[in-house]
């Protein structure tokens, strides 16, 4: 057997390498203040300084999937720049051992007065292709983009959605090594989303490296085996998905601020922007036809509950295309700060779904006795793929209820329990 070591050292490197890596950007308080300093070249400061990101380091080696959490503007998308190389490091050193494309900005290279198919000749040889790969790979480009009927006109002249699915099909026909997404998992609308992600999740399968940063906990729980939790340019935690993810769960729950950061749950509204169908729904997709919550039988938006008392019937109606898998549902509850209490979910408790052969189906969620106590809380709903993953469509705050209750227990909550005499032994 021949062994080839330079292979096999190869194959042991990390993916990505960090070292003290760190990212500092001067803030000037007036644009002539940017002036003055260039005058004063260095002798006095006219801008104040935010560190971006701080002595970050990381080893990540090949076929890793790792998600990248925190808050708005903790440094997730410079941490990615930085990897990418579309940012210069402050101060420390980052590696890159492979082949790598970046969903970043979709698009921010392509020229707007260009065409699409010179677009793609630009954007595919700035990714490293060359000229003959290019030429290979156009067709299917183009095909994958699902434009070719634009793709000789100016991009200037495309709508948001088009331009996306462009940028999207140039950047994943690179077939790399390490792919780098950001916010980027529902690339477009409606049944586009839904083939990008299965794109990324067939790299994921060939054993590509991943890094990717989503404010949908629930999303980096189900892709990744390993998360990284920034804060205030920090790494805060790394490590196994679910530690992590409970950390910064927990980080969030503890803030004030975790009103403004409940993304955390399937989060974004995605409402198909193709043309239905006769049956209502759109080519490769899933969308919430109609939600309604009932309290005791009776619907109603905003309601009053028994504490450990009513029973909460949250029915859900759904078109999806017969085609696709049928898809699952999952049932949020958060107090009114945003955060979320619990959860339910069809896949998490092997509940299938069924459907007409139109692709419509309805499923309830019931919550007997429910055991919440007083105050107010929302119910929130989410349609995904079989997997529970890439979110279709959503409803937030579909309905408020008001929890009434007897007695002075404090909490969200009645855990169930028992009391027991101690006798001494
Ligand atoms: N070009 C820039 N000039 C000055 N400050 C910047 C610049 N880009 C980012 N920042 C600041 O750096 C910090 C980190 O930003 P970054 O975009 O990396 O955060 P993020 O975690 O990706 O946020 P989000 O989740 O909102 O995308 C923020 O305070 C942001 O305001």
């Amino acid at each position: 057997m021949n062994l080839d070591i330079s292979q096999i050292s190869a194959s042991l490197q990390p993916a990505v390498y960090t070292h003290d890596l760190g990212k500092c950007y001067q803030l000037y308080a007036q644009p002539k203040d940017r002036l003055k300093q260039f005058l004063w070249r260095g002798r006095r400061r006219y801008y104040r300084e935010l560190w971006a990101l701080q002595k970050i380091n990381l080893e990540i080696m090949p076929g890793e999937v790792i998600g990248i959490i925190g808050r708005n503007g903790s440094g997730k998308s410079t941490l990615l720049q930085l990897i990418c190389g579309t940012l210069t490091p402050t101060c420390g050193k980052v590696e890159v051992n492979g082949h790598l494309a970046a969903l970043l900005e979709l698009g921010a290279g392509f020229n707007p007065d260009f065409t699409g198919r010179e677009n793609i000749w630009l954007n595919a040889a700035i990714l490293g292709l060359t000229q003959e790969e290019i030429a290979d790979r156009i067709e299917y480009i183009i095909d994958f983009s699902e434009i070719r009927d634009f793709i000789d006109q100016p991009v200037k002249t495309y709508s948001s959605g088009m331009y996306v699915r462009l940028a999207f099909s140039v950047a994943i026909s690179i077939d790399p090594d390490i792919l780098i997404i950001d916010e980027a998992l529902s690339v477009g609308d409606g049944s586009f989303a839904r083939k990008s992600f299965n794109r990324i999740m067939q790299l994921k399968e060939r054993g590509k490296t991943i890094l990717f940063c989503s404010h949908s906990l629930f999303q980096i729980e189900s892709m990744c085996s390993r998360a990284l939790w920034i804060n205030q340019g920090q790494l805060m935690a790394e490590g196994d998905v679910k530690h992590v993810v409970s950390a910064y769960q927990t980080f969030l729950d503890r803030s004030v601020l975790a009103t403004s950061e409940q993304a955390t749950a399937p989060c974004e509204d995605v409402m198909p922007a193709d043309t239905p169908s006769a049956g209502g729904y759109v080519s490769g997709h899933a969308r919430l036809d109609k939600v309604d919550v009932e309290i005791e039988g009776k619907s109603s938006r905003d309601a009053i509950v028994k504490s450990g008392q009513s029973t909460v019937r949250v029915k859900v109606s759904f078109v999806s295309d017969p085609a696709i898998p049928c898809p699952t549902v999952a049932v949020t509850l958060h107090a009114m700060d945003g955060r979320m209490l619990t959860s339910a979910a069809t896949w998490e408790d092997q509940v299938t779904l069924e459907r007409t052969p139109n692709g419509a189906g309805q499923i309830s969620a019931v919550f007997e006795c429910l055991p919440l106590l007083k105050g107010e809380y929302l119910i929130s709903v989410y349609l995904l793929c079989e997997q529970g993953i890439h979110l279709y469509d959503s409803a937030s705050g579909v309905s408020t209820l008001r929890v009434q209750q007897e007695g002075r227990l404090q909490g969200y909550f009645a855990v169930p329990h028992i009391w027991r005499i101690d006798d001494g032994k």
